[in-house]
């Protein structure tokens, strides 16, 4: 079997998974099942923890069989695991999981898998791994059968996935069964899987332009993720030769022009990375300012950058739409070294080519600049491709022809953009939220007043222009925002509000 996933996976990501070290809450249909996948896909150290002993009633879904039964499940589940994979090194932990020991058992690992039955568990666990900046994947809607597509896989917040349609809990009308059950156990090791894998191509460290995105395997052949399901057409593109483009599954869907989504939002379309075919990037949580310097009163974009950077942005987009090429190129050349200093990204809006001169993370374009598959030609993997939407076709499009992310808006009228089309509400926002699987920054007339709302709606990147750069108090400005940021991101671990109990 290893040798089997390191050809399959390369050195690199094998390496990753032999050391990662990932911790299971539960261990019933969800924990199990999920703990089954992860020793499959090559991953070595598990810390799995369950009081409860095999019952009859759990072979219906739960990973055991009719001689464990009133076995330890704990105990169980590793001779399991040892038939499938010898030399593993389990942690097994037989307690009840509650606040006062749950770093005890779960600390040493980086990734945590929430598979218990009770919401007040469920609670417990995601918060305190978010506390502890673990990353946590948590599942609430499993119960029942039929409409497993509604089962989605989402970014809560910075460090948190749920997966599973967040309504179908556990009651007489609907039992956990082993279908879904085992499509929630699946995504959960998925989400895990997938960290691991892309966990250094995913984080595009800033400055690091070349190479840090996108596992470079034998050969110097970049492989695309293997889950693109893209929206749309599924033909591939020839995006660049050193990459083996995404296989898309195709779907019979595409979207005829001025069709609204409503009707495509109950047909389940998801937007997942497309033909480019890159490892998934992670666009930083939180603001993603926007420079402008007509908007900055009477200060230079320098100075206006300065600020914004000494505030803790992680994000800064060079948008600039009155100077002369020459002097966007001077000025970037100091925004490269200013963000490089500060640790932030550096996105140069509508020019591929002044991005790749002064080494930007990424280049940001909309639907009226250069087409996406042209600028993927010009900049290959090197640069970060944002693209703005302003609709699920256009949202469909970008990812399908692999966009990093995609800017969604404008969610407010704005008057800062000229010839911008009108706003597109939260409406639009709800929809990528629920659809989208490549990050996304809302956008448009977002203020202080209404970044409460744009963020309860499910954003965690929110692009800000004229809030930020008009505000003569830029970093007092950045503060207030982050503030409402933060009780966003306490709130976050109310998500488990809407964990339903009796998954497994
Ligand atoms: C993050 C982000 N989203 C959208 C835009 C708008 O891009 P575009 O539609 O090309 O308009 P201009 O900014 O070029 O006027 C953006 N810049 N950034
Ligand atoms: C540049 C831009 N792009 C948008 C889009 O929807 O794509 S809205 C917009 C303007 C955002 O400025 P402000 O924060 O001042 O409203
Ligand atoms: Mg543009």
């Amino acid at each position: 079997m290893l040798a089997y996933l390191e050809q399959a996976l390369g050195r690199t990501r094998m390496a990753r998974l032999r050391e990662a070290r990932v911790g299971i809450g539960g261990l019933g249909g969800l924990g199990s099942n999920a703990a089954v996948h992860l020793v499959r896909s090559g991953v070595r150290h598990l810390v799995l923890a369950d009081f409860d002993r095999v019952d009859k009633s759990n072979l219906n879904r739960q990973y055991y069989f009719l001689a464990q039964v009133g076995q330890m499940k704990v105990s169980a589940l590793a001779d399991n695991l040892r038939l499938i994979h010898p030399d593993l090194d389990l942690t097994l932990i037989c307690e009840r999981i509650t606040a006062a020991n749950v770093l005890a058992v779960f600390d040493s690992c980086g990734y945590w898998v929430e598979a218990f039955d009770q919401a007040e568990s469920k609670k417990m666990f995601v918060t305190a791994g978010l506390r502890r900046h673990k990353r946590v994947v948590a599942a609430s809607g499993l119960a029942g059968w039929g409409r497993t597509d509604d089962m989605v896989t989402r970014e809560w917040s910075s460090g948190l996935v749920i997966v599973g349609d967040r309504k179908s809990g556990v009651d007489a009308a609907a039992p956990p069964l082993a279908p879904r059950v085992g499509v929630g156990a699946a995504k959960e090791a998925d989400v895990v899987l997938s960290w691991i894998l892309e966990e250094d191509e995913a984080v595009a460290e800033p400055g690091e332009v070349t190479e840090a995105r996108g596992a470079k395997e034998a050969g110097g052949v970049k492989k695309a993720r293997g889950v693109a399901e893209p929206c749309g057409r599924a033909e591939t593109h020839e995006m660049d030769k050193t990459q083996e483009v995404g296989k898309t599954r195709g779907r019979e869907e595409t979207y005829a022009v001025g069709k609204t989504y409503e009707a495509d939002k109950n047909r389940g379309v998801e937007i997942s990375p497309g033909a480019a075919g890159s490892a998934k990037f992670r666009l930083p949580a939180g603001i993603y300012a926007i420079t402008s310097q007509t908007h900055s009163l009477g200060r230079s974009n320098l100075d206006v950058a300065a600020e914004i950077l000494r505030s803790g942005v992680k994000i800064l987009q060079y948008r600039e739409k009155s100077k002369v090429f020459r002097e966007m190129y001077e000025e970037c050349l100091v925004l490269r070294r200013m963000t490089r200093e500060s640790g932030a990204l550096l996105i140069v809006n509508d020019y591929p080519e002044l991005a790749l001169a002064v080494e930007a993370d990424g280049v940001h374009i909309g639907q009226d600049d250069l087409p996406l598959q042209v600028v993927r030609q010009l900049v290959g993997s090197r640069l970060i491709v944002g693209v703005s939407t302003h609709s699920p076709e256009q949202a469909c499009a970008a990812v399908e022809a692999g966009a990093d992310y995609i800017g969604v808006g404008p969610i407010y009228p704005t008057r800062t953009k000229e010839n911008v089309c009108a706003s597109v509400g939260l409406q639009y926002l709800d929809y990528i939220v629920a659809h989208a699987e490549i990050p996304f920054v809302a956008i448009g007339g977002i203020k202080e007043h209404n970044l409460g709302e744009v963020l309860s709606h499910g954003a965690s990147t929110v692009a800000l222009v004229t809030e930020i750069v008009g505000s003569p108090d830029i970093e007092g400005k950045i503060a207030k925002l982050n503030q409402i940021i933060e009780v966003k991101d306490e709130k976050a671990s109310d998500i488990v509000g809407v964990l339903t109990g009796g998954e497994e």
